[in-house]
């Protein structure tokens, strides 16, 4: 049998034909099935362009809120807790939903848009910051621009005029409640000339960058207020936010989760233009003089965060973005002298009890119509009733008779928080 016949009688043999069919056919899908993967590749590769948008980036929080806002339909969700505690103890929770990592896609502008979020894998010790990736047609990149300018729009005009605070959440830095109506500088009374002194001293830093590159000065300034509670610090902070456009990052140094790294790593990602406010410094550490017998040990270091991590955090945040951190205590004396040397804190101020002068800036904006000099009189006689008021407690009076002058002076002795 010559090989011509064995390859004819193979042909006549029916199970050869069908077996020899099957593995034709399933050649032929796995091409074409190869072919579509290298289709797609190509097709992304010259037809679709992908948008990263990091966390640190500005612009990741308005992206991600206006994918809130149009990923409705998402059937993955995941929640994110903001937890804020005030110094009366109170307890402010806020609980934002947002596309869980992963893919979603979204109608928009007659087109569907593929976002994926999410996170970043090489990061140690740390809760990975997500990463927004928008993907879309090559030749509509323009897309991106116009993407990336209505959510910013659509996030500015709920920012317009007000103050933004961020939280420390993990990694990142998350936007706290609703931004906040700008408080005016006027409406915080401190002694004559502090507070311009103050709002001087950090215009001219903020509009200097060239100065500290010239000299090789990191480019950072640190602030602290101390004195009494009530007198204004918070207040006065926001205000000057207010003032200059800036957002406040909050933090808590007594916050348990804290550790060096990540405080290290939040005071360099902090949003660009932005106050970072560490309120009650002397609660997490203090003096190490003082240390360990006349201190109570609530006073002491707390959390994984230790004093050295603290002073490295300070003292080593390099940035292009100016960087201001403002501290405040009511304990200056509880407070290490390394953590208030220059390079850590450049400016420091105390804010105290009301003076004369302050009494009666304070009386004449809650009662215009009365003379300068009944808010002479009034001063006088607040202060022959008590040798020491916070602007907190005079404040408080001041409400408690609103529509009642006469009620107010009559009272003045019963001034209290
Ligand atoms: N100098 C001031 N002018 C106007 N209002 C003030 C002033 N100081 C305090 N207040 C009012 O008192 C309240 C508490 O003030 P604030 O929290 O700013 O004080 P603080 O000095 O930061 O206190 P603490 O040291 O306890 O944090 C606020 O409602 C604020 O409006």
């Amino acid at each position: 049998m010559t090989l011509s016949d064995f390859i004819g009688a193979l042909k006549d043999n029916p199970y050869f034909g069908a077996g020899f069919g099957l593995v034709g056919i399933g050649t032929a899908l796995a091409v074409a099935r190869k072919g579509a993967q290298v289709g797609m590749i190509f097709f992304r590769r010259h037809y679709m362009i992908t948008l990263e948008v990091p966390s640190r980036d500005k612009s990741y929080h308005w992206l991600l809120s206006w994918i809130t806002k149009h990923a409705k339909h998402t059937q993955h969700l995941s929640v994110e807790t903001s937890y804020m505690q005030h110094e009366s103890g109170r307890v402010h929770t806020q609980f934002d939903f947002h596309p869980s990592p992963g893919n979603h896609i979204i109608w928009y502008g007659r087109k569907w848009i593929r976002v994926e979020r999410t996170r970043e894998k090489q990061m140690v010790d740390l809760r990975p910051p997500n990463i927004l990736q928008h993907t879309s047609r090559r030749y509509e990149q323009l897309d991106f621009l116009n993407f990336s300018k209505i959510s910013r729009e659509l996030a500015l005009k709920q920012e317009e005029g007000r103050t933004v605070m961020y939280t420390a959440l993990g990694a990142e830095w998350r936007p706290f409640g609703f931004p906040r109506r700008r408080r005016p500088l006027s409406s915080v009374v401190l002694e004559n000339g502090l507070a311009e002194r103050i709002v001087d001293d950090v215009k001219e830093f903020i509009g200097n960058p060239k100065w500290y590159t010239d000299r090789g000065i990191p480019y950072r300034r640190g602030y602290l207020l101390y004195g009494p509670p009530g007198c204004g610090k918070s207040s006065f902070i926001t205000a000057l936010a207010g003032e200059l456009g800036y957002s406040i990052c909050l933090m808590s140094l007594s916050d348990r989760s804290l550790s060096d790294d990540r405080l290290n790593h939040l005071l360099s990602v902090a949003p660009q233009q932005s106050i970072i406010l560490l309120e009650d410094v002397d609660a997490a550490f203090v003096s190490r003089e003082l240390l360990p017998t006349e201190t109570p040990l609530a006073y002491q270091g707390m959390g994984r965060l230790t004093f050295s991590g603290l002073l490295n955090a300070l003292g080593g945040v390099a940035s292009s973005e100016a960087r201001n951190v403002f501290m405040t205590t009511n304990f200056i004396e509880r407070l290490d002298p390394a953590l208030v040397r220059p390079g850590r804190v450049d400016l420091k101020q105390y804010v105290g009890h009301c003076s004369h002068w302050q009494l009666t800036q304070m009386f004449r904006r809650f009662y215009p119509q009365e003379s300068a000099a009944g808010a002479e009189r009034f001063a006088e006689q607040a202060l022959t009733a008590h040798t020491e008021l916070s602007a907190a407690q005079v404040q408080g009076h001041f409400m408690l008779y609103k529509t009642d002058l006469a009620g107010s002076i009559k009272n003045i002795a019963e001034m209290k928080e």
